[in-house]
């Protein structure tokens, strides 16, 4: 989609243009990577398989790599030689107590230990990274051999469930909701043994009816889909990318005529699911203006339904027990479980324009659920939302397997149920598997990705780090999961009879709530090679599904905390994976080509910072709770502890960051000032300890397959939430302890671009678009405080310059030793000036961001800069002339300017 962008139309492209070229690594190069000794993995296997007392014949279905020697050792080594010269640089300060203000002194011993630390914490993280590939053709050769027709009995491949999230139709627009919703429905997976469990927090109708209209679509789309395998099997992005993807089905004449039908359909889809908006509020209308209310009413002005009855959800007109948080449960089979024998559809005829006689029309169970609301009840968000799909989809389809999507994503290669399924059947260490996380990958973030959206640092390099030890923690999207791991069981390697599931069903009912019906699917759960059930759903399972998805159904059992997914934090899916991984459960990373899944982003700066917020105080609540990685026991990996301490603890960096970056303002008061004496030796120990993280970095994009701009974004993002959301984070976290409510989960809204309605929108029109909240204003504060520094520090140039002419015609004999002074103070001024420019351009995005539609002339930011420089050295000059009269402006100086601007940067990004 991206591809789709004409470079001119894009200001940030030129300017960052040159780093595009400069260093275009493509994520498909792997020549840094090489093979583990496969013999290795087989003897590993034979003795997995001995352990569990029997011989294993299943194959391996994934290869392993590391990355190269040849860059993997110079990347060890350097980070070895970084630790020591980070050590010898503590025990220096110590030795060395030399400093203007002792104060000072102390707070930046404390920062700079602080930061060495979080590198180093970081840095571990990354140490051995380990890439899985999954072999998609083994997988089929065992499990799914060519005769099923992509469906059928002869599968042995596992149930999946599949949960899909929404809330908001309009937030989260619902033609990408429906968009994700066909791409599962139509992904190449046995057709009988996936099924798909649609939440719909908001209780809405419209969510309901374009289900329904989904449903309906499906049956065109899926077939189509199968007949030509095409790809991606979201209709909109498939129809928005060009066609000229090599053909790869059956019935290449009969294609072009095919898509252009099926287009056409799918205009008019979207069109009734446009008009669901308009629709819905004037058939209620009409209804209400007639006063005939079936159920009741109450003088209340109802939703009606297509079939004329009241909508059980929310209304468009809130009344009691029919608005936000407060309506009954609903739980809608919309289509049912297919037999196991494939149905050929029909030729083509006049109803029907596409010949599908000899494609498989059946389509996967699909089930709508909105559960109840009530006053009183903490809802807990998707957490509480998915525990719910975990318990309706255990009575009706109970697939062992579980794969979950933000309403937002969808599925953008068909192949990655069957890849997640690699690392599941493996037979290495398949059994320990929890969970297999993919990436997250997005479209419609603006070519240049201003605000890091695409987080390749954290996806590409830091989740194969962890990869290399217990594996990837859980993003919340895009992931598999063991049912019975989710149910609280412990992985086979930890237990002591080596695979029963028997302690889960210990005292049932108080773990998990009192539906017979739940507790009975609970053995089952656990069996993957069990042939898919599709228990009718008869009044009384009616009923049971309807119980489950209430309220009350969680009080006094342990939903939420040790089964599901895990409550009371905004961060559900760190802690969800955290938890798995305390128990000893392994995870898997898999990123595939093409992207398994693709989502949306927030493109607006106000929008991304609250997202951070809401993750940076989350891991910050993990830190300072039962779920402490600190205090779990001994079946979490040493290396992983360190990472989950890394990734929950690094919002603290940023009260140091921020003050650090806070401390020009100091100089602007004038005086000499030292921070560290003697400064020279100070200022080299920073800079080798930067130069040497930067090649450090160099090293990393090259086996991560970055380029140098993802990289960049990368430092910028980190440094802007470093000023304005993690001490805001830190904030939260200090009065959730104090017992205050913590973070909320606010919902990212997603651009309405992304849905494709309106073509004729501007792209990205939520980049320009500057929303004023408290959250910016720190970031501005730093900005503003170290433009006044650069501004004062040309001021004082200035004067100095104007000073030192009239100290050298006073006294021509020491006009050499004067010069020399003067040139370590310019020299001096010129470095803290440096750091002031790198503290800048690292917030460069947000100073972008904050421009709102002006930053589509990013020269406009330089003007302005250039004009309040000179308004600030004017100013400064004025000050300094009344406040030193002419010949004493040189005891002022531009010394003490280095010490404090060095500082000023130091934290950003050196250690981290
Ligand atoms: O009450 C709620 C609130 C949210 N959601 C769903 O949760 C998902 C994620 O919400 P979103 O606002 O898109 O958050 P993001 O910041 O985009 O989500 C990222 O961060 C979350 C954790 O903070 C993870 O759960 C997500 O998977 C991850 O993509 C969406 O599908 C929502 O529909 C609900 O089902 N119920
Ligand atoms: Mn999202």
């Amino acid at each position: 989609m991206i591809s789709g962008i004409g470079h001119s139309s894009f200001p940030e492209l030129r300017v960052s243009s040159l780093l595009w070229s400069f260093y275009m690594v493509s994520s498909k190069d792997t020549k840094y990577w090489v093979p583990v000794d496969d013999e290795e993995s087989v003897a590993v296997a034979v003795a997995a398989a001995k352990g569990r007392g029997g011989e294993d014949n299943r194959p391996l279905l994934y290869r392993t790599f590391k990355v190269t020697g040849m860059l993997l050792h110079p990347y060890r080594l350097l980070n070895l030689a970084r630790l020591i010269i980070i050590v010898q640089f503590f025990i220096w300060r110590i030795r060395h107590r030399d400093s203007d203000s002792m104060v000072l002194w102390w707070i930046t011993v404390v920062g700079d230990f602080w930061f060495g630390v979080s590198w180093l914490l970081n840095q571990a993280s990354k140490l051995n990274p380990i890439r899985r590939v999954p072999n998609l053709a083994l997988l089929n050769q065992h499990y799914d051999p060519p005769g099923g027709g992509g469906g059928g009995s002869s599968s042995q491949l596992p149930c999946v469930d599949v949960f899909i999230n929404t809330v908001d139709p309009v937030d989260e627009p619902v033609l990408c909701t429906m968009n994700s919703v066909l791409s599962i429905l139509a992904t190449d997976y046995p057709v009988d043994r996936h099924a798909t469990y649609f939440s719909d927090d908001g209780g809405s109708l419209v969510h309901y009816e374009a289900l329904l209209e989904t449903a309906r679509f499906a049956a065109l789309w899926t077939p189509f889909c199968r007949k030509h395998r095409v790809e991606p099997r979201a209709p909109e992005s498939y129809f928005a990318a060009k066609a000229d993807a090599p053909y790869a089905g059956d019935a290449p004449g009969e294609f072009v005529d095919d898509r252009r039908r099926v287009r056409q359909e799918y205009e008019e889809f979207k069109a009734r699911v446009d008009a669901l908006f308009t629709a819905i509020p004037q058939r209620s209308s009409e209804a209400n203006g007639r006063g005939d209310a079936k159920d009741g009413g109450g003088g209340a002005r109802a939703t009606y339904m297509a079939d004329g009855t009241h909508w059980p959800g929310t209304w468009i007109e809130p009344a009691e027990n029919h608005k936000k948080g407060q309506h009954a449960a609903i739980v809608q089979v919309m289509l049912h479980h297919p037999g196991d024998e494939p149905e050929l559809g029909t030729p083509a005829s006049s109803s029907s324009p596409l010949d599908l006689s000899a494609v498989d029309v059946r389509l996967p169970m699909l089930v709508y659920i909105a559960r109840e609301k009530r006053p009183g009840y903490d809802h807990q968000k998707k957490a509480g939302a998915m525990n719910v799909q975990l318990r309706v989809s255990a009575l009706l389809s109970n697939a062992p397997f579980i794969i979950n999507f933000d309403g937002d994503h969808y599925i953008n290669n068909s192949g990655a149920f069957r890849a997640a399924m690699c690392f599941m059947l493996d037979a290495r260490h398949g059994d320990d598997t929890a969970f297999v996380q993919f990436p997250q990958r997005f479209d419609d973030v603006d070519p240049t990705d201003r605000y890091c959206n695409h987080n390749r640092v954290f996806f590409d390099a830091t989740l194969l780090g962890l990869n290399g030890y217990q594996g990837p923690s859980y993003v919340g999207t895009g992931c598999m999961f063991r049912r019975a791991a989710l149910y609280g069981a412990d992985p086979p390697r930890w237990q002591p009879d080596g695979g029963s599931t028997s302690k889960l069903l210990d005292s049932p009912r108080a773990r998990f709530g009192g539906s017979m019906p739940f507790i009975n699917s609970l053995p089952l759960a656990a069996h993957q090679e069990r042939p898919p059930v599709a228990p009718p759903v008869d009044e009384r399972l009616a009923a049971e599904l309807a119980d489950v998805a209430t309220c009350a159904y969680e009080d006094g059992t342990e939903w939420g905390d040790g089964v599901g997914w895990v409550y009371n934090i905004a961060t559900e899916d760190v802690v969800t994976g955290f938890r798995l991984h305390r128990k000893g459960w392994r995870s898997m990373y898999c990123a595939m080509e093409p992207d398994a899944f693709r989502g949306t982003a927030p493109v607006n700066l106000t929008e991304r910072l609250y997202q951070i917020l809401r993750w940076s105080g989350g891991s910050l609540d993990m830190f300072c709770s039962r779920n402490c990685p600190l205090l779990a026991g001994r079946r979490l990996h040493a290396m992983q502890r360190v990472a989950y301490t890394n990734m929950t603890i690094y919002p603290i960096s940023a009260a140091f960051i921020f003050a650090y970056d806070l401390l020009p303002l100091m100089w602007l008061s004038g005086g000499e000032f030292y921070i560290q004496k003697p400064f020279q030796t100070y200022a080299m120990y920073l800079f080798v300890g930067i130069a040497m993280m930067e090649v450090s970095g160099m090293v990393e994009i090259k086996w991560a397959g970055l380029t140098l701009l993802d990289w960049c974004r990368n430092e910028q993002f980190y440094m802007i939430g470093a000023t304005g959301v993690y001490p805001a984070a830190v904030l939260h976290s200090l009065l959730r302890l104090v017992g205050l409510k913590g973070l909320p989960f606010k919902l990212t809204s997603k651009p309405v671009s992304a849905s494709g309605g309106a073509a004729a929108r501007e792209r990205f029109a939520e980049l320009y678009d500057v929303q004023w909240a408290p959250l910016l204003v720190p970031t501005v504060l730093v900005i503003a405080v170290n433009v006044a520094a650069i501004g004062a520090a040309a001021g004082r140039a200035v004067a100095f310059g104007w000073s030192f002419a009239q100290v050298a015609g006073a006294a021509a004999g020491t006009r050499v030793a004067a010069f020399g002074w003067a040139f370590a103070q310019v020299a001096g001024a010129a470095g803290g000036l440096l750091f002031n420019v790198w503290v800048l351009l690292l917030l460069y995005p947000f100073a972008l961001g904050i421009m709102g539609r002006w930053s589509k002339r990013p020269w406009l930011l330089f003007v302005l800069l250039v004009a309040v420089l000179v308004a600030i050295a004017s100013a400064y000059v004025a000050v300094l002339a009344v406040l030193a009269p002419a010949g004493s402006v040189g005891a002022f100086g531009p010394g003490g300017w280095p010490g404090v601007g060095a500082i000023s940067i130091s934290p950003a990004s050196w250690w981290i």
